[in-house]
């Protein structure tokens, strides 16, 4: 009980980030953790106002049956999420949001290019743009795996975002990461045209990014450079 505890209280503080980090208005999108050794989920309930979602309000769902525990309605996308986390199996966290910037490249149907080292860091290439599907089924499921890369996120066309990661910190990180690059490449549209990264250089920065970026130790010793 006290890990289902553990668990309720990382997915209500995970949908409650959301607003605070500016990702969604009013009861747009929504997010869940999957943990797979009790093969639950815990999402969002729908509708509810960001500020009362509580771990006691949380849905907690049996991801291989789909079943719904407690009184609560799960979020409309439940579908999806249980698709992600069912198809990718390193995935333990699943948020999706209608961010501004992101959603405005949606509405285009414009992927996010790879014009930023801040997009080769997170994303190691341009952040891909889905043709729409409906809610039905698993058509958002579906178009996510058809069209998606190595980023741990998508464009929806005419939707807007989905991001996941190994943790629901890395999700989080991904969804916002996503709504600030796309602010950052439609205020160089203003400007002029941005020019693309040469995708080795895209490899260099995602790889020293993934493997040796901030405190965790370094996988690959570091190249010394050659004196002389
Ligand atoms: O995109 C949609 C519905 O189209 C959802 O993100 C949004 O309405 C939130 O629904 P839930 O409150 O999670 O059921």
């Amino acid at each position: 009980m006290a890990h289902e505890l553990e668990l309720r209280e990382q997915t209500a503080a995970l949908n409650r980030a959301l607003p605070a980090a500016g990702l969604v208005t009013m009861h747009s999108g929504n997010a869940s953790v999957y943990d797979p050794d009790s093969g639950k989920l815990f999402i969002k309930p729908s509708g509810m106002d960001y500020d009362r979602i509580t771990p006691s309000e949380v849905v907690e769902v049996d991801v291989r049956t789909g079943r719904v525990f407690g009184s609560n309605k799960p979020s409309v996308d439940l579908p999806h999420h249980l698709f992600l986390y069912r198809n990718l199996p390193d995935v333990r966290s699943v948020i999706h949001t209608h961010s501004n910037y992101a959603t405005a490249f949606a509405a285009c149907l414009k992927p996010i290019p790879l014009c930023l080292t801040a997009i080769a860091d997170e994303f190691g290439g341009e952040v891909p743009c889905a043709p729409y599907v409906g809610n039905e089924d698993d058509e958002i499921g579906r178009a996510i795996l058809r069209y998606r890369n190595t980023a741990p996120a998508i464009l929806l066309g005419n939707h807007g975002v989905f991001a996941w990661g190994p943790t629901g910190k890395a999700a989080l990180k991904a969804a916002v990461m996503v709504e600030d690059v796309a602010k950052t490449v439609f205020l160089a549209h203003q400007l002029g045209q941005p020019q693309a990264l040469p995708e080795e250089e895209a490899r260099k920065w995602f790889d020293r990014y993934q493997n040796r970026y901030g405190q965790q130790p370094s996988i690959l010793p570091l190249p010394l450079k050659q004196a002389g």
